[in-house]
């Protein structure tokens, strides 16, 4: 990746998807060539957010919202240190940002952290492409970068795919860190990092929890060193079939009977942990609206998505697992894709999305207060 800036926005750039199709348009933050899993988001807001969530490593971000960079680019949104999507496609980026928090533009941003991105592309259509034909590689490729259409799109058929992709280590934290509790604590939490979205320990800090962040590789020794009364797996990149790791750390964590919380990534883990499998959405659930129920109570709540695979557990019916019994406790009600997972027998459970979701929606807020509440239950 190159990262000249100057006049991009008149540089030419190609989008070609691996099944050969090619969009044409300008070149939107750095200057180059990238590939990844072409994958749609439609959030209308909280691009910060989007593209600073590790979860989103390797993969490049179509945004169906026209505008885009409206508000700039803030210090306070970022998930993470970096902006992790590899690439970024958007309609009619914003010329001039508006806002009181904003200190640069979308585009610099983009450029200055190596992100190469294209613009002025027809989105709606790219959009109902993916939703056809599923989630796939693309590239996109820009200034020099260019050749005819059938050398790019050799290049793009032998970028890696998203299935089997084990790619937690190369986001996670390699070393331990500690968020510690807002006001009195009142708990303490191991949080397995497999690309942990800062939002997550902050929303356990406010309820009074001291987060211990521990890199993807802990073991049951080093999660049971900081003496825990929950243990929490984090969201992440890839392919929850190749998390072999973290499934057989869940293990250990359920055979010890501690309260235990996941999220997305965490959610697939838990899924594996108690027995069931793992497979690819065809285009997955990226977004802020999605409609989910809580089959625990049967309310139904607006919530943030991003994930592309999804457990595969009976809706209707109580399974027997190693750990006991365990049930879909959160369906989507769009498509009906398990969306939560509840153990009956232990205090262990997790959603396929994301309560702690900055950008909102905060109606799944609720399952914070859940984990605390398993924690005080185990105190009881
Ligand atoms: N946000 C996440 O944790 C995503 C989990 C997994 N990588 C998926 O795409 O389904």
């Amino acid at each position: 990746m190159t990262t000249s800036t100057r006049g991009a926005a008149k540089t030419p750039a190609v989008l070609v998807l691996e099944d050969g199709r090619v969009f044409r348009g300008r070149a939107y933050g750095a200057v180059g060539e990238t590939f990844g899993e072409a994958v749609f988001s439609t959030g209308m807001t909280g691009y910060q957010e989007t593209l600073t969530d590790p979860s989103y490593h390797r993969q490049v971000v179509v945004m169906t919202a026209p505008h885009v960079g409206n508000t700039g680019v803030n210090d306070e949104d970022p998930e993470s240190k970096r902006i992790w999507v590899s690439g970024y496609v958007v309609r009619d980026p914003a010329r001039v940002p508006s806002n009181w928090r904003s200190r640069r533009s979308l585009d610099e941003e983009l450029a200055a952290q190596g992100v190469v991105g294209i613009s002025g592309i027809d989105t709606r259509a790219l959009t109902r492409h993916l939703r056809e034909r599923g989630a796939m590689r693309v590239g996109i490729f820009s200034g020099d970068t260019i050749q005819d259409d059938a050398a790019l799109l050799a290049r793009v058929q032998d970028a890696p795919q998203m299935k089997g992709a084990n790619l937690s280590a190369e986001v996670a934290t390699t070393e331990p860190y500690v968020v510690p509790a807002i006001g009195e604590k009142k708990f303490t939490v191991a949080a397995v990092d497999l690309g942990i979205k800062g939002m997550t320990p902050h929303r356990m800090a406010e309820r009074g929890i001291e987060v211990h962040v521990l890199p993807a590789t802990a073991t049951v020794e080093d999660v049971y060193a900081v003496n825990p009364d929950g243990v929490f797996f984090s969201n992440g990149p890839g392919d929850p079939a190749t998390a072999d790791h973290p499934v057989s750390l869940m293990r250990g964590v359920l055979e010890r009977g501690t309260p235990l919380f996941g999220i997305c990534f965490g959610n697939q883990i838990l899924g594996r942990a108690l027995g069931f499998g793992t497979y690819k959405l065809k285009y997955g659930h990226r977004g802020i609206n999605q409609p989910v129920q809580d089959r625990t109570t049967g309310k139904v709540e607006v919530t943030a998505h991003n994930h592309g695979f999804a457990v595969d557990a009976p809706l209707d019916q109580v399974s027997e697992t190693p750990f006991g019994r365990a049930e879909v406790s959160h369906v989507c009600l769009n498509d009906n894709v398990v969306e939560g997972l509840q153990l009956l027998d232990r205090p262990a459970f997790s959603v396929q999305y994301h309560p702690e979701a900055a950008a909102g929606p905060h109606d799944a807020a609720y399952l914070f207060d859940r984990f605390v509440s398993l924690m005080e239950g185990q105190r009881a």
